[in-house]
């Protein structure tokens, strides 16, 4: 019998001449030039997808919408920026207009304001968006804010606040565009959502809640949709270093006020838009944009659910015990 050495060698041998076989080499050379066409192909019909593409991205005044609307400008989409806070729109528009991001040409974005807690104010804002550029392709429900507290500490009427905002808002914009969507038998419908439409952390009962919402129902429109070429993207990012904890509720409905220093260790918010940008066009039905643990938590949620529970409990002790030190 060989000793490992030898087998070691002989493998090796073995593996040289097959890549060095005159079969092989051109196979292998083969395969990558199909490769890179295909890459080359999927870059450019995703360049075509969006650009001129009529975009609507809500809470585009901060964080990942802002560089959201950085992103979809410098591909050429025709944006529609949303928002309450009208002179953050004003100015964004005006960094858009006089930026040189993109090498081809750009388009003047609109700005549409409403309050997405208001349900008659967000279908009103419908009417105005569509009268914009007279269609909608792609609509980005990116607005939301976050919330912290107990359960047993927390107000309905808070509970009520995160979900008008987080789910009533965008649901009503999306069930107010869809029917021209739908006339067109086109039309793209991307749901912002988190990690936390996934798996539940403590002291988020609120926000975990209203993402879940957001997930059930983008999962249900995507398939409701398929007939009509309607395409369904929800996005899960993990932690993202934006304001959004600062804006954040607590249980009686005061502002949070301070970064967290998960949200501070955050992905960079314009790292995190191009990775929505090609989410959108590719395509995609769901994405996770998070490390490793995170992901690895959904897992353990469907897989172990008893582990995954005793871990957020232990969570939970901790923060507490962290809180009242
Ligand atoms: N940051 C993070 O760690 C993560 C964020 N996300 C999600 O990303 C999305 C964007 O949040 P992010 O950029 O981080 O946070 P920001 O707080 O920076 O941005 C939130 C945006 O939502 C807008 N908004 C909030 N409430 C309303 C409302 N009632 N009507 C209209 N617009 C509103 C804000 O507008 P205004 O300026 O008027 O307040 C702002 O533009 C959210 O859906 C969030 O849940 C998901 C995972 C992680
Ligand atoms: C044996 C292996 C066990 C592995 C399981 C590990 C479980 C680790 C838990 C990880 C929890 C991750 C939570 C991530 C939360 C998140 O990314 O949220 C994104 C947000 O939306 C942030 O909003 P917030 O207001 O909470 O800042």
């Amino acid at each position: 019998m060989a000793s490992p050495a030898t087998r070691k060698s002989l493998l090796k041998e073995k593996v040289m001449d097959l890549m060095t076989s005159t079969a092989t080499l051109p196979l292998l050379f083969s395969c990558l030039g199909i490769f890179g066409l295909f890459r080359l192909l999927q870059w450019m019909r995703t360049k075509a997808y969006l650009r001129n593409a009529v975009v609507v991205i809500t809470g585009a005044t901060s964080g990942l919408g802002k560089e959201c609307a950085r992103a979809f400008h410098a591909a050429g989409a025709k944006l529609v920026l949303c928002g309450r806070n009208v002179e953050a729109l004003e100015e964004l528009t005006r960094e858009l207009m006089a930026s040189h991001a993109s090498q081809g040409q750009t388009h003047k974005p609109y700005t549409v304001i409403f309050d997405l807690a208001d349900t008659g104010a967000t279908v009103a804002a419908a009417a105005e968006i569509l009268q914009c550029f007279g269609y909608v392709d792609i609509l980005i429900n990116n607005a939301g804010i976050s919330y912290r507290g107990t359960v047993v500490d927390t107000t309905v009427d808070v509970d009520k606040r995160v979900m008008e905002t987080n789910y009533f808002g965008p649901i009503a914009l999306t069930k107010a565009l869809l029917p021209s969507m739908i006339k067109r038998r086109q039309g793209h419908i991307v749901a912002i959502s988190s990690i936390q439409g996934k798996i539940s952390i403590p002291f988020r009962s609120a926000y975990a809640a209203s993402k879940h919402a957001t997930q059930a129902f983008f999962d249900c429109l995507r398939a409701e949709m398929e007939q009509d070429e309607i395409q369904v993207t929800v996005i899960s990012p993990g932690y993202i270093h934006t304001n959004l904890s600062v804006n954040a509720i607590t249980a009686d409905g005061s502002r949070y006020g301070a970064i967290d220093k998960n949200t501070a260790q955050g992905r960079s918010p314009a790292e995190v838009a191009q990775d929505v940008l090609a989410a959108v066009g590719k395509k995609k039905k769901d994405v996770i944009l998070a490390d490793l643990l995170p992901s690895l938590a959904i897992y353990v949620r469907t897989l172990a659910p008893e582990l995954f529970f005793s871990i957020m409990a232990s969570r939970a002790r901790k923060e507490r015990k962290a809180k009242n030190s």
